[in-house]
């Protein structure tokens, strides 16, 4: 048994690792965070259809099957491990001059209200493959300190988006958009407004056999249905008060078809599914602080063209785009919050803002799996 320490790593290199709920793929990228953090390289690959499947399934409430949760957890780590190896090959990095991984996971249930999320990986294998220290569990928490666990990213957002004098709002539209709120001198305000791609990639896969709408085309090509959509927003997330936060378990393609009158052309639905996601995160926009001046796009919600225009229709009057134009890519964004999350524990440094989340106090976010 040697008594060696292993040598101290001196770099601020840190490598996010983010899988979200629309299940299209795995994102990885390499940060330094030695001052103003900074992006160095990113990388994704796909989600085997298989195994998307099955985090799909294990997605659904009531589907508890234990094995293949942990069967899924081991193979999606493994996916991990393989983006992470093929980051550092394009940088020319070796797994020394990593300082740690932050890893999201792959959530399959959100259930803030009974204590408890689960974001699927096996952190422990995902140190071993990488050799690597690895950062994992973030939510968990700030949910044990009576938050919400999530949305996490508004802190990552004041830090590299923020302004002084101009008030800002920044808009992820993943599989659930989240917005936060930058208004100069005021608190971060940051929520869930409800389902961005989840439900529309749904309805395209079960009705055009495609993954998703390309820059919603198809969504562009039907006409929203006035009395669906008020159907929609009569769910009970949209008028409850932040602190709030949402997953498949309450916007579930199960959950649309009840909503359904059953004479929508399917277009239709799109548009309508097009129409929610605008009309509900322009609300949750303009709550609050009033409309921004600016609105940051990101997630790959921000390449929907159909759906940045809906959105530019309910918000006059404020510039919007993606956070690629402040030199922040978008489609990058959450692996990057996961990596600076990382490097927040690493430094012993609360990563959760209680004010968005409704933790009782700042909190240490995580747990670190050493290498
Ligand atoms: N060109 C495009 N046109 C329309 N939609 C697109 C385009 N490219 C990507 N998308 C949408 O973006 C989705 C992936 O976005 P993203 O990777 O941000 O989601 P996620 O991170 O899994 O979600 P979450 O933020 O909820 O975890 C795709 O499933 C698709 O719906
Ligand atoms: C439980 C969970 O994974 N929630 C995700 C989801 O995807 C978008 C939105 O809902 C956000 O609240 C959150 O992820 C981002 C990274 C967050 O925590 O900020």
């Amino acid at each position: 048994m040697t008594d060696q320490p292993r040598s101290k790593i001196v770099s601020e290199l840190f490598i996010g690792i983010m899988s979200g709920t629309s299940l299209d793929g795995i994102d990885v990228v390499l940060a330094d965070f030695s001052a103003a953090p900074r992006l160095l390289a990113s990388h994704s690959i796909p989600m085997p259809q298989d195994l998307a499947a099955q985090l799909l399934a294990l997605n659904a409430p009531g589907f508890d099957d234990l094995r293949l949760a942990q069967e899924a957890s081991v193979a999606v780590t493994r996916l991990y491990a393989e983006a992470t190896q093929q980051l550092l090959d394009q940088s020319a990095l070796t797994t020394k001059e990593i300082q740690a991984i932050g890893c999201h996971g792959q959530t399959v249930r959100h259930r803030p209200q009974d204590g408890y999320t689960v974001q699927l990986q096996q952190p422990a294998l995902l140190a071993e493959l990488t050799d690597i220290c690895v950062a994992a569990d973030f939510r968990s928490r700030d949910i044990a300190a009576g938050g919400q666990g999530a949305p996490l990213v508004p802190a990552f957002h004041q830090c590299v988006l923020g302004d002084a004098q101009e008030h800002r709002a920044v808009l992820n539209l993943g599989g659930i958009a989240n917005v936060t709120q930058l208004k100069p001198g005021a608190p971060v305000i940051g929520f869930d407004t409800g389902p961005a791609n989840l439900l529309m990639d749904a309805w395209c896969q079960q009705h055009r056999a495609q993954r998703f709408d390309a820059h919603g085309a198809w969504a562009r090509s039907g006409q929203a249905d006035e009395a669906l959509l008020a159907r929609c927003l009569s769910h009970p997330f949209f008028a409850a008060t932040p602190p709030k936060s949402c997953g498949r378990e309450e916007f579930s393609l199960a959950w649309l078809t009840t909503q359904l009158g059953g004479k929508e052309a399917a277009a239709d639905v799109q548009a309508t599914l097009a129409e929610l996601t605008a009309l509900s995160a322009a609300s949750a926009i303009k709550a609050w602080y009033g409309a921004p001046e600016r609105l940051l796009l990101c997630g790959g919600g921000a390449r929907n063209d159909f759906l940045r225009e809906r959105l530019a229709q309910h918000l006059p009057g404020v510039i919007v785009e993606r956070s690629d134009a402040l030199g922040v890519p978008g489609d990058w964004l959450e692996a990057f919050a996961f990596a600076w999350l990382a490097y927040r524990l690493w430094h012993r440094l609360p990563g959760n803002l209680p004010e968005v989340t409704g933790a009782a106090g700042l909190r240490l976010l995580g747990a670190i799996y050493p290498a």
